[in-house]
């Protein structure tokens, strides 16, 4: 994992045991408008197969940042390799392992989900057997099956996005980037993208998918890198980003009977930091809450404590955040 201090780039730590070459390759991206360093330096690594996530709030640079990826925006400093292949030297072979979904929406309303579907397969290059086989297998993948034939501009907000990622597909890209995909989308839908997605990974296709949701950046991604003010704050697993915050899980037992001997016998446990004492039980900070309750758990009850009640509250990525920035993630 690592993080970057304020004015410097997030430097990416070559892992040892790493063999793979990296599907996606970014150095120091830059990107000026006027006064405003949209994108300030920004490096990270895409394994092949992985879900990376990019998580920060609106203006974070998220979009400018993909945009650069992508091929569609020049950074004025910095590089991106795609599978190997320099964005800035041999962008139509780099593009090639590309699929991009942006946020807007880009879908005939008059065409049907198949024919939007056949119309940019063919825009792709694809033809004949392979283009007929892509569009039903992407139909499948994005839950649109059903309503197939009927005009996109029938569909809800969720089902012209599916489509919108099903377009993004059916060239079978290496990397596959998502621009906030779920933003305004309904349950139903916002829960069929979600499953698109681990479908993806799952078959092998590394995705890198913006988000300034927490809950999908937890659900989804391998790895996170947390973006804020055209910088990557810090980037990981979920667990290491976690563990920046330094605060250990806080674990309540709730109950009665022999508290200040039980408070005695788990402030021995090695995982236990603090424990207090209140109208409620024991309060407890810990490392590593999930693997040490039982033993706490076992430690107070047989120290004479009775235990209406055992509540463990994780750290989570809002947490992290606010640990980077000062700042909350939601607006
Ligand atoms: N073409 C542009 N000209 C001037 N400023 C821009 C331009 N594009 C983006 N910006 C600014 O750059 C910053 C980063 O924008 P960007 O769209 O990349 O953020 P984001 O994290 O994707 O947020 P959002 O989800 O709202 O799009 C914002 O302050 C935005 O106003």
């Amino acid at each position: 994992m690592t993080t970057s201090s304020p004015g410097t780039a997030a430097p990416v730590r070559p892992d040892q045991t790493r063999t793979s070459a990296p599907v996606l390759q970014v150095d120091g991206l830059v990107r000026v408008y006027g006064d405003l360093r949209a994108v300030d330096g920004v490096s990270l690594r895409v394994d092949p197969g992985e879900t990376f996530g990019l998580l920060g709030p609106n203006g974070a640079g998220k979009t400018t940042t993909i945009l650069m990826i992508a091929g569609l925006l020049r950074p004025d400093a910095g590089s991106v390799h795609v599978a190997g292949t320099d964005m800035a030297a041999d962008p139509i072979r780099a593009k090639g392992h590309l699929g991009l979904v942006p946020q807007e929406l880009a879908i005939y309303p008059e065409l049907s989900a198949r024919d939007n579907l056949r119309f940019f397969g063919r825009l792709q290059g694809l033809r004949g057997t392979r283009l007929k086989t892509r569009v039903e297998e992407v139909l499948e993948l994005v839950g649109l099956e059903d309503r197939s034939r009927k005009p996109s501009k029938t569909f809800s907000g969720g089902m012209k996005r599916r489509l919108n990622i099903g377009i993004g597909l059916l060239h079978e890209p290496t990397l596959l980037i998502l621009d906030e995909p779920t933003v305004g989308v309904d349950p139903q839908s916002r829960h069929a993208i979600l499953e698109s997605v681990a479908t993806l990974t799952e078959a092998g296709m590394a995705v890198l998918y913006t988000t300034h949701y927490m809950e999908e950046a937890e659900r989804l991604c391998d790895r996170i890198a947390v973006m804020d003010e055209g910088r990557v704050q810090a980037q990981g697993t979920r667990d290491e980003l976690v563990e920046l915050v330094g605060d250990a899980d806080v674990v309540v037992l709730a109950g009665g009977g022999a508290l200040e001997v039980a408070e005695a016998a788990v402030e021995v446990l090695p995982a236990v930091q603090r424990v207090t004492r209140d109208a409620e039980g024991l309060r407890l900070t810990v490392r590593g809450a999930p693997t040490a309750i039982a033993g706490i758990v076992t430690a107070a009850t047989d120290a004479g404590m009775s235990l209406h009640d055992v509540q463990i509250t994780r750290p989570d990525l809002e947490s992290v955040f606010l640990h980077l920035t000062g700042r909350a993630l939601r607006d």
